[in-house]
């Protein structure tokens, strides 16, 4: 049970998480303490708005998550959006609800969480909103970024004749939980990185995605990207969020969707298809986007020299097909629009 009433832990949570000279050099004017949070928005610039929630039992459990591993995703989730429309996060508001029996202490291991992504992605946060509640802890993340007028990366916007991209492997995170789920481990007994593990590797995958805030710039940067989604709810989910928006088919190629070494070992371990984690699992927050073809190279050189990668994944065709899948057989096949969904499996 906290031993604070609602404003002292909200000041133990938050009171010099963040400077005031980072604050001011980011724009703010007045963070945390009023009815509300005022920053300066840089000449030229559009808002970009987006909020993420997790909750207990529903986007973590006790043995899938630590403390700070709640905190930390749900801060990346939606910088992860912000980065999906190529834009860069500034703000973030951060609203909590948890049982008045919950510890100070847990609080606070959220709260580290929050601030070491927010730190990493140097966002600051600005403000929030903590209330009781009956059942689990939900922690809501709202992100506040900036893009130059008129260049925020939409979905609405593949063309035919692009290619497709991934900005990284896939379907670790949903392996991870996978994983976690079936073992049911005490954090403390879970494997470590550091003994070369791949299970390790999957579980960080799920419990510290890196939104890809980087890849999002270049890909606004370029002026050569079509449409850009971040990878939720699966890629099968996010593909055809782009195919509908864009009234364009997505053929994606079987032999050209990169598999993690990790995923790839625990999917034979498990008798699993790799392909169903990466289709269908999410919470990997990749990008996923279309891009002009003549200028693939020039983009992959630029990814590589900057430590990040572009997976070329398939095309846009004028078709009015959903989205398919060419299997290595030469096949193509539907991809059901299907992926985590929060009220039924079928998205349509
Ligand atoms: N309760 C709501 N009220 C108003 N708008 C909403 C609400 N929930 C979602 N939206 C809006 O619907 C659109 C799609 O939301 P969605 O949550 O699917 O996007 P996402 O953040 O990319 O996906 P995910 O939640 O899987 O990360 C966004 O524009 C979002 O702001
Ligand atoms: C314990 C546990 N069970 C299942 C899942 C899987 N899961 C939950 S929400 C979601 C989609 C992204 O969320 P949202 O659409 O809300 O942004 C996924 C794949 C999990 N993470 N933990
Ligand atoms: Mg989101
Ligand atoms: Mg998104
Ligand atoms: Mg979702």
């Amino acid at each position: 049970m906290s031993s604070l009433d609602e404003f002292a832990l909200i000041r133990r949570l938050t009171d010099g998480k963040q400077s005031v000279a980072f604050q001011q050099a980011c724009g703010v004017d007045k963070g945390i303490g009023d009815d509300a949070a005022v920053a300066y928005l840089a000449p030229g610039c559009q808002l970009v708005m987006t909020c993420d929630t997790m909750t207990e039992s529903i986007h973590f459990q006790a043995h899938t998550m630590r403390d700070s591993d709640i905190g930390y995703k749900a801060m990346a989730a939606a910088i992860s959006d912000i980065a999906a429309m190529g834009a860069i996060p500034r703000y973030a508001l951060i609203a909590l609800s948890f049982p008045k029996e919950m510890s100070q202490h847990k609080l606070e291991a959220v709260y580290q969480g929050l601030y070491d992504c927010a730190n990493r992605w140097s966002v600051v946060v600005v403000g929030g909103d903590t209330t009781s509640c009956i059942g689990g802890l939900t922690v809501t993340v709202t992100v506040i970024g900036e893009v130059q007028e008129g260049r925020a990366l939409l979905r609405s916007t593949a063309k035919t004749g692009d290619v497709v991209f991934a900005t990284g492997e896939l379907g670790c995170s949903a392996a991870g939980l996978d994983y976690l789920l079936k073992q049911a481990l005490p954090a403390d007994q879970w494997p470590d990185v550091e003994d070369g593990s791949s299970e390790a590797r999957l579980i960080a995958a799920h419990c510290r995605p890196q939104p890809q805030v980087d890849a999002g710039q270049f890909l606004q940067q370029s002026q050569v990207c079509g449409a850009l989604n971040d990878v939720s709810d699966g890629l099968a989910s996010e593909a055809w969020e782009i195919s509908e928006a864009s009234g364009v088919g997505i053929d994606l190629i079987e032999d050209r969707i990169p598999i993690a070494d990790e995923l790839m070992a625990y999917a034979i371990r498990t008798e699993k298809d790799p392909l169903d984690y990466i289709l269908y699992g999410g919470e990997d927050y990749h990008l996923i986007g279309t891009m002009q073809a003549e200028h693939v190279i020039d983009m992959q050189i630029k990814f590589k020299a900057a430590g990040l990668t572009l997976y070329i994944i398939g095309y846009v065709n004028a078709e009015n097909s959903g989205v398919r899948l060419v299997q290595s057989s030469g096949y193509v096949v539907p991809i059901a629009k299907q992926g985590y969904n929060h009220f039924g499996k079928d998205l349509s």
